[in-house]
Formats: structure tokens, C-alpha cells, sequence
């Protein structure tokens, strides 16, 4: 049994300056690139955010409350799209700045779709299965009338896997009375979900990193990679490079991590990860040792891709960072003092908005796939989701090189231009003073 209410914004979770700062970066931005200021004025603030307290009755018959939150930050290129995150220090700032980058990415991407995000502040390995299922459910009883197909789509974020999605689709079925596929990707196959979607983040930012292989100078035989998080995106990404020849010195994931210069088996390091809980532990091809989070980003390897949580790089660490490029698979790994250090350090940062953006656009494949009942092959979508990064990171990459920008930058550039298309083309000051 659950019970939803909505509740007022608590002060502790207002707190932050996440949202500040991306709305700093995004006024440079906009000055920088004499964007009008209508675009500036419109992406100051998310549209609209709606917090909720879902009041769950545990199994042993307590009450508890989970503080809940859904942002739809802007809309001018189509309805909000963004995942839905389970995690203990979730706060409202963070939401709310990953919908703004969202809407970002959805235009790096040329989605039609703004950006939006959710979260729970709930740790779910402390929630049995029943627990977990009631607390994914309330959510959706929470924000049904916020959210929907051409409102705002939900997606699978940090703790949110197939089976919590399905749960969410189930009870928004539930809730309009018929099957309602569209308003949640990220689905299981068999409740309407897409082929190609589990492995479709991290297979972005290899087809983005195998585009950019030869401009950055790497060669898949001789590189090496160090992956922070072990879970969908850095599993699938340590598989996919592997694959290709690259060595994969180092895994980690919340317990910690374990390097071999020698080299790891991504396959092994699951199954290791699967009977233990945990990478560490897991053996490689040559003597394999424990190490920290902390320490796996500073390693010395040729690629280093966080695909776990945000700023995990920042100026206490970005001089030790020793990778000649970061693909950021995470959403914010890097801090913006961080990013500047290591670009006038010469090392390549691979933006999130651009090297992540291959979840969503297979999730607006899903979309598509659900509006039209009809449903494609795996090869299908890979070809699509191929060509989508390939040419963006073109794009990005030509930017990059023109403007003489980091790739952050260019990526934003990008973006910020097709957004404000979007905004310009409902008239902006000029037009209605007649000039
Ligand atoms: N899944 C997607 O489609 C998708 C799309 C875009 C961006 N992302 C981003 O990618 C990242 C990973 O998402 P995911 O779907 O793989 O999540 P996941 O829950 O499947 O895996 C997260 C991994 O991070 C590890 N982790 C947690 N805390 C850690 C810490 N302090 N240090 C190191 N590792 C830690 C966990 O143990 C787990 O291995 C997130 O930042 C998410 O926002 C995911």
C-alpha cells in the first residue's frame, strides 16, 4: 500500500549551486555567441518542478517518506525527456541542473525534445524487492498528471533499472486506464521497450570516441582505458572497447576498484561482480590490486571515462589526472575550474552532452517505435544511433577546431544555436517592437 502527498519545497534541499553555475556558464554562453537575450531569459529558470513526499509502508509495517522530485526545465523543442534517479543524497539543485542539461543534450542530439529529470532520495539497498516496486510506483502516482507521452517521458537513471521501469510503466497503464507505452522509455523489451536501448549510452560514446580515434591520436592497441562505475554505462563501454583491443586497466564501483596494467576481462570482472556485490576482488591478466576511486582517476592510461556520479573531478584532483582523454559518460564528472585546467593542459574532454547522449537517442527511438506500434531491428537502431553521434561529433568536433574552444564549449555552442532557433522563431523583442 502507498500513499503519495504533496508537499512544500524543504529549505535543505533548495540549497546548492549547481543550477548557479550552469546559468553563469550559460550567460557567458550567450554573450559570447551575442545570442538575444529572450534565450538567456527563458533558460534562466526550469519551467516548472513539482515536489512530492512518497509515504511508503515498509515490509516490517513502518511508515517512511521519500522527498521526490519531477523538473520539466524547457520545452521549446518538444516535451521534457529525462531519466528518473534513485539515489540517498539526491538533492533538488542536482535535478533541476540535469534537466537544464538535458535540454542541452536533447538538442546536441537534434531530438525533438526538451529537457527534464526526477529523482528519489532513497538508497535502494537498503529496500527489499517489495519496497523498491512500492516506492517506483508511488513515484508515478505522484507525478502522472505531470508527466505523459507528449508532456514529459521518464527514463532509467542511477539506480533505476529495467525492472523499476517496468513497475513505472505498469502503473502509468494503471493509472489512464490502458496501455501506456510511450510515456516512459527504457522499457523491457516485452512492455514495449526498444532493441538496442541497454548498451545504447555507452555505445554512443563509442561510436563518438571510435569517430574521434585517429583526430585524438589513439590507436585501440596500444590505449588504455580506466572506467569509473561498473554498472550499465561502464560495463557496456569496458565490453565495447575491449572488444575493439583497447586494454581496460581499471573498473571501480561504489565498494571501490581494482587495476591491472596488464590488463581486465570485462566479462570476468562481472561475473566477479555478480557472486560478490563488488569489482574488487576480481582478477585480471597480471597481477591485479585493489584501488580506490580516487586513486583510478589520477592512473596513468590513455582514456579515462567516469560513468558514475558527477563532479568526481575537480580542482583538488585535475592536476593528477594524467588520462589524455576524458570521456565524460557520467553527467557532470568534471567540474567547470576542473575542465578549464586540463583543456589548458592539453587533455580532451569529451563533453557529457555529447558523449552520453546515446541513451536518449535511443530512448526517442523507443518513443518513435511506441507512437507507431510498429518495432525495429537491433541493427536498425545501432545504424541510427551510429549515424546520430557521428554526425554531432562532427559537428561539435568542427566547432571545436573553428571557434578554438574546448569541446565542452562547442558542444554547448551547438546546442544553445539550435535552442535558440527554437525560442527565436516565436518572435523575440525585435520583432514585437516592429524593428
Ligand atoms: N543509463 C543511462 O542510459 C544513462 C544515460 C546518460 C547518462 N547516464 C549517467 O551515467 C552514470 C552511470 O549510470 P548507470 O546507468 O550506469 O548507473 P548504474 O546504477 O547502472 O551504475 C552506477 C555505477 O556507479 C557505481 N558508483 C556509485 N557510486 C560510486 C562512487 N562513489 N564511486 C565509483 N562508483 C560509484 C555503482 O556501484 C555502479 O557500478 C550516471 O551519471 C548517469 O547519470 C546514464
Amino acid at each position: 500500500m502507498t500513499e503519495t502527498s504533496k508537499a512544500n519545497l524543504p529549505a535543505a534541499t533548495v540549497n546548492g549551486d549547481m543550477l548557479q553555475r550552469a546559468r553563469e556558464n550559460l550567460r557567458l554562453a550567450c554573450d559570447k555567441l551575442n545570442i538575444h537575450p529572450d534565450v538567456f531569459e527563458e533558460l534562466k529558470w526550469p519551467r516548472e518542478t513539482l515536489a512530492a513526499t512518497l509515504l511508503i509502508r515498509m515490509d516490517d509495517g513502518s511508515r517512511r517518506a521519500f522527498q521526490a522530485w519531477r523538473c520539466r526545465y524547457n520545452d521549446r523543442r518538444g516535451p521534457t525527456k529525462g531519466g528518473v534517479r534513485f539515489h540517498p543524497r539526491v538533492t533538488l539543485d542536482e535535478i533541476e541542473t540535469l534537466a537544464f542539461w538535458m535540454t542541452f543534450k536533447c538538442a546536441v542530439a537534434n531530438l525533438p525534445f526538451g529537457g527534464g529529470k526526477g529523482g528519489v532520495c532513497v538508497d535502494t539497498k537498503t529496500l527489499s524487492p517489495t519496497e523498491l516496486e512500492r516506492v517506483s510506483r508511488a513515484y508515478i502516482e505522484a507525478f502522472a498528471s505531470f508527466i505523459g507521452p507528449d508532456r514529459d517521458i521518464l527514463a532509467p537513471d542511477m539506480y533505476t533499472n529495467g525492472i523499476v521501469i517496468a513497475w513505472m510503466s505498469d502503473e502509468y497503464s494503471a493509472i489512464t486506464g490502458h496501455p501506456s507505452p510511450t510515456a516512459i522509455t527504457g522499457k523491457p523489451i516485452a512492455f514495449g521497450g526498444t532493441e538496442g536501448r541497454t548498451d545504447a549510452t555507452a555505445r554512443g560514446g563509442y561510436y563518438t570516441l571510435r569517430y574521434l580515434e585517429s583526430s585524438l591520436g589513439l590507436d585501440p592497441d596500444k590505449s588504455s582505458v580506466a572506467i569509473q562505475g561498473f554498472g550499465n554505462v561502464g560495463y557496456h563501454c569496458a565490453k565495447l572497447l575491449h572488444a575493439d583491443g583497447y586494454r581496460i586497466v581499471a573498473v571501480s564501483d561504489s565498494r571501490g576498484g581494482v587495476y591491472d596494467p596488464d590488463g581486465l576481462d570485462p566479462l570476468s570482472v562481472m561475473e566477479h561482480k555478480h557472486k560478490t556485490g563488488s569489482v574488487v576482488g576480481a582478477k585480471g591478466h597480471g597481477k591485479t590490486r585493489k584501488i580506490s576511486n580516487a586513486e583510478l582517476l589520477e592512473l596513468e592510461c590513455d582514456v579515462l571515462v567516469p560513468a558514475a556520479l558527477e563532479g568526481q573531478i575537480t580542482t583538488e584532483n585535475c592536476d593528477r589526472v594524467q588520462a589524455r582523454v576524458v570521456l565524460e559518460l557520467a553527467n557532470g564528472p568534471v567540474s567547470a575550474e576542473a575542465d578549464a585546467r586540463l583543456t589548458a593542459n592539453g587533455q580532451i574532454i569529451v563533453p557529457d552532452i555529447l558523449a552520453n547522449s546515446g541513451g536518449v537517442t535511443v530512448s526517442h527511438l523507443e518513443w518513435v517505435q511506441n507512437r507507431s506500434g510498429y518495432y525495429w531491428e537491433r541493427s536498425r537502431v545501432r545504424d541510427a544511433l551510429r549515424s546520430t553521434m557521428e554526425t554531432e561529433t562532427q559537428a561539435i568536433w568542427t566547432l571545436h577546431n573553428e571557434l578554438g574552444v574546448s569541446m565542452r564549449e562547442a558542444a554547448y555552442v551547438h546546442g544553445l544555436r539550435r535552442i535558440a532557433e527554437a525560442v527565436e522563431a516565436r518572435g523575440t523583442q525585435a520583432y514585437f517592437d516592429g524593428q
